[in-house]
């Protein structure tokens, strides 16, 4: 398991980082997302060792993470690292057997790999022949050369097509099912929806949420959404009821933590039809935009 604990990081009298601790557990995929600038590439080059910070731990297995230990995490950066005239072959091969892996298996899971990101045609062709999307394949096969132990992905998303989204969402859910702790950081919400196990929202360096995708749904006040076929700005009289938002047909209407759905249920059954009566469960996009609202 990967570990934060406190982390802080200062750029002259800008704290980016403030104080950041959360956990990346085996065998599931950790989402983190936060607005421009929030502090997400700036917290995984601290994870990775390649930025310092100014205070707080990064613990690897329950110990504080070593260089050693990190020479087993896969790691795709922001700024992506690869050389563009070099084949897109040399170079992974290179990567493997800098991760100490004999040469003929370092060949076999290069071509293994880009077999599997539909890249086996591109493996002779420079790096700076292939369109953004491809060269982009590339940098996630880089990070999962070599049996990583830990994956720590910066928008590995961006700018693939659904397609390749879709074989990177496999090849990740595969690495976590082996038990990979995997930490990616993406701004596309639905993609985080459908692929995240646990979350982690920042804003302006902070932490401001955490927890399973379930848990962050799971609303303090729960909403209801009641249909009757006309507006039912009745509801806001209720006991039980904190906010009601009145619709052309019905309302969405917002129920104390101890309050039964039953009763307002009841209640608008006995001034007549009700063609719907549902919980509504929040997007991750919708707790996303509450918290970091503000
Ligand atoms: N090398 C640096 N020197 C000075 N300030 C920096 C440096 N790197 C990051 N920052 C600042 O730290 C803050 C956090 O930046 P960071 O890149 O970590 O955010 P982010 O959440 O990854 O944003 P984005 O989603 O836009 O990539 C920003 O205010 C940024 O300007």
């Amino acid at each position: 398991m990967l570990e934060l604990e406190e982390l802080v990081r200062d750029f002259g009298s800008h704290r980016a980082v403030d104080r950041v601790s959360f956990r990346v557990s085996e065998g599931r995929m950790t989402g983190f997302v936060g607005g421009n600038g929030a502090g997400k590439t700036t917290t995984m080059r601290m994870i990775m060792g390649v930025l310092a910070s100014n205070g707080g731990t990064v613990r690897w297995q329950g110990s504080p993470a070593t260089a050693e230990d990190r020479r087993d995490f896969g790691y795709m950066p922001e700024e992506r690292g690869l050389y563009p005239k070099q084949t897109v072959h040399s170079q992974l091969v290179y990567l493997a057997r800098l991760r100490g892996q004999g040469t003929a298996e370092a060949r076999r899971e290069t071509l293994e790999l880009l077999e599997r990101l539909g890249l086996a045609e591109k493996a002779q062709a420079r790096l700076e022949s292939l369109s953004l999307g491809n060269q982009q394949r590339v940098q996630i096969a880089a990070a999962l050369l070599g049996s990583p132990r830990l994956l720590v992905l910066d928008e590995p998303f961006s700018g693939l097509d659904p397609h390749a989204v879709d074989t990177m969402a496999e090849l990740l859910r595969e690495y976590a099912a082996a038990g990979v702790p995997v930490l990616f950081s993406s701004h596309q919400l639905d993609l985080v929806e459908r692929l995240c196990d646990d979350l982690v929202v920042m804003a302006k360096g902070r932490v401001v949420g955490k927890g399973t995708a379930d848990e962050l749904r799971h609303r303090e006040r729960p909403r209801y959404l009641l249909v009757t076929g006309a507006p039912a700005g009745w509801t806001r009289g209720l006991a039980g009821v904190t906010d009601v938002e009145e619709l052309s047909d019905g309302a969405r209407v917002e129920l104390a933590a101890d309050a039964d759905p039953g009763r307002l249920l009841t209640e608008a059954l006995a001034r007549g039809p009700v063609h719907a009566f549902t919980p509504l469960v929040p997007s991750i996009a919708d707790i996303y935009r509450e918290m970091t609202a503000a």
